[in-house]
């Protein structure tokens, strides 16, 4: 049997694959758990399944030896100890595509509404004020947006501002294909220096940690709007209530925050809360119906394949072996340290079983190599614990 665990209410399409493929065994929980009851719930857990609040730092990983695979039903894999997972044999997956347009969507809308100041008219008008005036509100059409990390979503974003009449710079740390009219800038203090609406679309981790920071908010044009859908600490959150409060920027959009609320109970703090003209989000970019039905059906699909045939096609932690037909009776998954001569010493492992290989793959990233083999013959309960009792050997299962 093997038990899946799954946090943060992923969507029902993760299960329908999952019993699809005859894995029914599944424990859901519709929320993020304290760190102090995380261990207890995953707790022979074969497969696990989170989203971007659940954190697998490397003492978590290292008291859950059942752990064959990570799913992130999300984009962010930066919540998982990646390296630690690759070590200990575990692939982690993600599904890289299926909320970016969810999230390009958002931002555009963001930087029209907050160009005509309406997040602050929607607010007086509901209190009964009737503020009629044209002061500070502009026209998308002509005006400069600034993408910071031009990947998948920033690129995206680019294609939707241009639709809406904008000039569409970009600052990325590779070379990337401008789409479009959008001009490449080749240091972030030139993207900031012309642009109306700043937005960050990179990755979470120690690079990118405050690239919103005093001064980098004090290189933005007097009056410009700050948008924030990537990850919580890519800016600092004080330089921008700062700038805020001094009428430096007359705008912004936060969806992600540097320490976020563990669930619906927890209530945010941040000294953003209630400022003018500043629209916060609950980490909503990628959460639409269309996203989530994708990614719980395009992550499952992933681990259900790793599951059934090995492949690690996809994985974003480790070597990647791509689908494959079974060709023996039975398949050996392999993960081993990747030293010279592994693959012999696990091939004369086999043989001495009298088990001959009727395929095999090999790949490595790093320290680790993982090897499929298809066998002929049964591969019982002797072959497997000799395998996995060898020193080269980091995990060893049979599908
Ligand atoms: N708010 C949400 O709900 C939500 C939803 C989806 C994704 N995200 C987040 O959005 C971010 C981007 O996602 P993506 O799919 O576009 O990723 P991506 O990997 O396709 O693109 C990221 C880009 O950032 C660039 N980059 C990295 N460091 C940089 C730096 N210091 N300066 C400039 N560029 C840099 C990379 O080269 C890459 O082109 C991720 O952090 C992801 O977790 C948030
Ligand atoms: O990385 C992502 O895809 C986003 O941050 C969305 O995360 P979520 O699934 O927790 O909403």
């Amino acid at each position: 049997m093997t038990r899946i665990v799954l946090f943060e209410n992923i969507h029902p399409s993760a299960h329908e694959v999952f019993a699809a493929a005859g894995l029914n065994d599944i424990v859901a929980h519709a929320s993020a758990l304290p760190p102090e009851s995380l261990l207890e719930a995953m707790k022979g857990a074969q497969l696990v399944g989170i989203r971007s609040r659940t954190h697998l730092d490397a003492a978590l990983l290292s008291q859950l030896p059942d752990l064959r695979a990570v799913g992130c039903f999300c984009i962010g894999t930066n919540q998982v100890d990646l390296e630690t997972a690759m070590l200990r044999g575990v692939p982690v997956f993600n599904a890289p595509f299926s909320n970016t347009r969810s999230v390009a969507e958002m931002v555009l809308g963001q930087s029209i509404l907050l160009l005509r100041r309406i997040p602050e008219k929607n607010d007086r008008v509901h209190h009964g004020f009737w503020d009629k005036t044209a002061d500070g509100a502009f026209e998308t059409r002509g005006k400069t947006l600034g993408i910071i990390g031009y990947g998948n979503i920033g690129s995206q974003v680019g294609t939707l501002a241009e639709a809406a009449g904008m000039r569409v710079v970009f600052h990325d740390i590779e070379a990337k294909l401008p789409l479009g009219n959008a001009r490449a800038c080749t240091t972030l203090a030139q993207l900031l220096g012309q642009s109306d609406v700043v937005t960050l679309h990179v990755p979470g981790g120690r690079g990118t940690k405050d690239i919103m920071n005093a001064a980098t908010i004090a290189a933005m044009k007097p009056g410009a709007i700050l948008i924030n859908a990537s990850r919580g600490t890519v800016v600092d959150i004080d330089a921008l209530h700062d700038a805020l409060k001094s009428g430096h920027l007359s705008g912004a959009a936060i969806d992600v925050f540097p320490t976020e609320p563990k669930g619906r109970d927890e209530p945010l703090k941040s000294p953003l809360i209630g400022m003018r003209n500043v629209i916060l989000t609950p980490h909503i970019g990628g959460s639409t119906q269309e996203s989530q039905e994708n990614i719980g059906r395009e992550v499952a699909e992933k681990l259900v394949r790793f599951v059934l045939s090995g492949t690690t096609k996809g994985a974003v932690n480790f070597p990647e072996i791509p689908y494959q037909e079974a060709a023996g009776a039975a398949r050996i998954l392999h993960v081993h340290r990747n030293l010279p001569g592994a693959l012999g010493t696990l091939s004369s492992l086999v043989a001495e079983f009298g088990l001959n290989i009727v395929s095999q793959q090999l790949q490595t990233k790093g320290q680790v190599g993982y090897v499929i083999s298809d066998v002929e013959g049964p591969v019982d309960a002797k072959v497997l614990a000799a395998l996995r009792a060898h020193p080269i050997t980091i995990r060893c299962d049979i599908v």
